[in-house]
């Protein structure tokens, strides 16, 4: 068999699931944002900064991880800047080959000058739009749908929740909720999950990334969630052996097809995996789980979509048909509506592969 390589993935369509709009900006972009917003970064030379992002996000611990986003927040805060970040990211996006990609962030981050919630909404949507349209001049066309995420620690999810379904017909296609897990159960926020219930909406929750089993259990079984973002500890309830043996837990996930939004790079930056040959994604994809990979922060991990396949593909010896089966699954997932999913599947993924599967 010949061996896939990066560009090879770069071609193929992709769909992603899990990525941080003030996770991925180009290191130049924050440069220049930064010196129009007066604000102090570690390095000014864009290619020493893309390094410091990676590096001081290195370090074995979700809230120091965090703490890395204080400088990408910082230059986001005006609606050209956002416009701007979100024009670019759905560039990036498209000349890596996703085609189809869920992009979060948290507006409550970004009203320090004094925008409102739904001028933040509306600057990072007309970006979208904006950065779609100029992809599909440029031959890669990309679908975004927006997530708006409330942070875990604060007290704002109700109010980003009714800002995301009031949003709902002009981009957005869901809510999470992130920020550090241990000490802030998904359970906090059980108002803002029964609201969108109520409205028919759709949410994912990061759990089971720095916290384990009682942050998914909650978040599936008490908030209600779609997909797990992250949840890669799920592993604690499988017994490994010769069959592995799943717990209540782990076979609930299962069997009700949750979708994992796993994160190889970031997950190993936090501590989460000791490296990707060890991360769980191996013995969850041997096990069916409904398994989809994903970016997580392109700037701190320094990766893509293309690039985290292309590490799956070094480490556990995956072919095509694994990486059909990702996008497959990651599309099956999506918040946008069935037919539209079904379309993507049918008329852009499954024809790309059928060529390379044979
Ligand atoms: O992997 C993560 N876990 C929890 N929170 C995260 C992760 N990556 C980014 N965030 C936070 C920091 C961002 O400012 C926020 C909204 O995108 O979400
Ligand atoms: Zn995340």
């Amino acid at each position: 068999m010949v061996a896939i390589s990066y560009e090879d993935i770069v071609k193929v369509p992709k769909a992603l699931l899990h990525d941080h709009l003030d996770g991925g900006l180009r290191p130049a972009t924050i440069v220049e944002l930064a010196a129009e917003a007066g604000h102090e970064l570690p390095t000014t030379d864009p290619e020493a900064l893309g390094r410091w992002f990676s590096e001081a996000a290195n370090s074995g611990s979700l809230e120091r991880y965090l703490e890395t986003f204080a400088h990408t927040v910082a230059v986001m805060q005006t609606a050209p800047a956002l416009r701007r970040v979100a024009r670019e990211c759905a560039l990036d996006l498209a000349a890596d080959g996703v085609v189809y990609a869920e992009v979060r962030f948290a507006p409550e981050q970004h009203l320090e000058q004094n925008l409102t919630l739904d001028e933040v909404v509306d600057a990072v949507v007309t970006g979208f739009r904006e950065g779609s349209a100029l992809a599909a001049e440029a031959g890669t066309p990309i679908r975004i749908g927006t997530l708006l995420t409330a942070m875990r620690h604060a007290a704002r999810s109700q109010e980003i929740a009714e800002l995301a379904v009031r949003h709902r017909d002009t981009g957005v296609v869901g809510f999470d909720i992130a920020g550090a897990e241990a000490g802030f159960p998904p359970t906090r926020h059980l108002d803002a999950f029964e609201y969108l219930q109520r409205e028919n909406f759709h949410f994912t929750i990061h759990a089971g990334e720095a916290f384990g089993l009682p942050s998914i259990w909650q978040a599936i079984q008490w908030c209600g969630a779609d997909r797990l973002g992250h949840g890669v500890r799920i592993v604690d309830d499988i017994t490994p052996g010769n069959p592995p043996v799943l717990g209540r837990l782990a076979a609930y996930v299962r069997d009700k097809r949750i979708p994992l939004e796993l994160c190889p790079s970031s997950n190993v930056q936090t501590g989460a995996a000791a490296s990707i040959a060890d991360h769980p994604i191996g013995l969850l994809r041997d096990l069916r789980f409904r398994v989809t990979v994903n970016t997580d922060n392109r700037l701190m991990s320094g990766t893509s979509m293309s690039r985290e396949m292309a590490l799956l593909v070094d480490a556990f010896g995956y072919g095509w048909k694994e990486l059909q089966w990702f996008t497959i699954n990651a599309m099956k997932s999506a918040f946008i509506p069935f037919d539209e999913r079904l379309r993507i599947i049918d008329e852009v993924i499954k024809p790309a592969y059928a060529k390379l599967i044979g």
